[in-house]
């Protein structure tokens, strides 16, 4: 196998968000569950996405775990390695995109690399370095509650300037709009005044266009979707790429019982869960019941149990960020996240067991947990569900299963039902 593209995806629904839009631009992509073990046989591919659980892990952890990906996908032959991380950049002020930016830079042997969250189709721009969720800066959207990466700056040359151990510059929507020649002199005139990366401004897709003409010929950059977007359409007007491969991946539908999980606790989740209990059963768990040590997970696969026969039930935690709050003052922002991630998981192990095939699971963290617990470890696309949210299909489980693994903010009111009747 010999990669036009090599991505390190620092959450699971992230690596599913990216590989489905290079799926729709035109490369045949597959999702690894960390670095395949050696000697473990993937299909064909144009670009692979290595999914990391390494956004809210320390940042030394997370890049010793980035850097063995990206020599994973240069031994592949990628050229231009994206790490891709979230569309409203959560990390704290400790990394870690500063970090493993810096360590993959080096590692590409570049001096300065370009990076961007931007995502237009889910609302996401860069404008001045300044990052807009919508309408509203990202430090006025709902990710200043963010359970485990609170954002209250938007100023991402700022944030990363932070984060970082080089000075980080600006490349302004008026170069990009001058075109890709423009965004490369810029580079190397940041790269020639010390900086080592460089927030490029992108408000559109032609933006990102114009991003991914000016780099893809550079080993390295950091970004969202939107910039492997960029890079995949740059690819596919080279002819580096496949350009029927969008939706290839269906496959047989998959038998067996279906259940949705919710560990998010983003106002658009927090939505949809409202909105699913038109449609199924749901099961509101109350994670301060779990942390005083009562058997919630026990009691949610009895619910479960009970009900799966007659259609999907859907199991939540997800909170208000006034409940998240308490819960985390009274246990820890970590050891409260980490005891419902892990009591997720368990649940959609007991699911598993009980028949459940096709799973939706609401959260990255969340997503995480589930999937390693799980042991699923490759992916192949199928058709989109919503804007960054595919359906994914196992590869190398011998009885396949369906997945969607919605990152938080994603998906419309109806995204549950949604996702289910996709995987029916
Ligand atoms: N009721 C709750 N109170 C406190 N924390 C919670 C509660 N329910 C879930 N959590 C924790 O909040 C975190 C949610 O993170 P997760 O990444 O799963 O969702 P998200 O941040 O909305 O999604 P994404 O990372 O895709 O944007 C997890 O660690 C989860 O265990
Ligand atoms: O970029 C995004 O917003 C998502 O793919 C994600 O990473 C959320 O966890």
């Amino acid at each position: 196998m010999s990669l036009a593209l090599g991505c390190v995806a620092d959450d699971y629904t992230g690596a599913s968000d990216l590989a489905n839009t290079l799926t729709k631009a035109g490369l045949r992509t597959i999702q690894t569950i960390g670095v395949p073990e050696e000697g473990r046989a993937l299909p064909e591919a144009d670009a692979v996405v290595v999914a990391l659980k390494s956004r809210s892990i320390p940042a030394d952890q997370a890049v010793a775990r980035s850097r063995e990906a990206e020599a994973w996908l240069r031994a592949r032959g990628a050229a231009h390695v994206m790490f891709k991380v979230c569309s409203t950049f959560d990390s704290t002020d400790a990394g870690n995109i500063g970090p493993v930016m810096d360590a993959l830079r080096a590692e590409a042997g570049e001096t300065i690399a370009l990076v961007t969250p931007a995502f237009p189709e889910t609302g996401r721009s860069v404008y001045q370095g300044n990052l807009f969720v919508g309408a509203v800066p990202l430090n006025e959207s709902p990710l200043k509650d963010h359970p485990l990466n609170p954002m209250r700056d938007a100023n991402l040359v700022r944030v990363l300037g932070r984060q970082s151990g080089s000075p980080v510059g600006l490349i302004d929507t008026a170069t990009v709009a001058r075109g890709a020649e423009a965004v490369a002199a810029r580079l190397d005139a940041l790269a020639a005044e010390g900086k080592g990366a460089a927030i490029a401004d992108a408000i559109f897709d032609s933006d990102l266009e114009v991003l991914g003409r000016a780099i893809i010929d550079r080993q390295f950059s950091v970004g969202a979707s939107g910039l492997g977007l960029g890079l995949a359409r740059a690819l596919v007007a080279d002819g580096r790429g496949t350009t029927d491969a969008a939706g290839a991946a269906v496959g047989e539908p998959v038998g067996g019982a279906s259940a949705c999980l919710a560990g998010s606790c983003s106002q658009a989740t927090l939505q949809q869960v409202a909105a699913a209990e038109a449609i199924m059963p749901v099961l509101r768990l109350d994670p301060a019941r779990l942390l005083a040590g009562d058997d919630v997970v026990a009691e949610a696969l009895a619910f479960a149990e009970e009900r799966l026969s007659s259609g999907p039930v859907l199991i939540a935690t997800s909170a208000p960020p006034e409940s998240v709050r308490a819960l985390q003052a009274a246990h820890g922002v970590d050891a409260a996240g980490h005891a419902i991630e892990a009591a997720l998981a368990a649940i959609a192990e007991g699911l598993v067991a009980r028949g459940v095939r096709r799973l939706v699971v609401a959260g990255g963290e969340t997503s995480g947990a589930v999937v390693d617990r799980l042991g699923l470890t490759a992916f192949l696309l199928g058709p989109e569900i919503a804007a960054g949210v595919p359906v994914l299909r196992t590869a190398g489980r011998p009885e396949p299963m369906l997945l969607a693994l919605k990152s938080g903010n994603f998906g419309g009111p109806d995204f549950f039902g949604r996702a289910l009747d996709m995987m029916a």
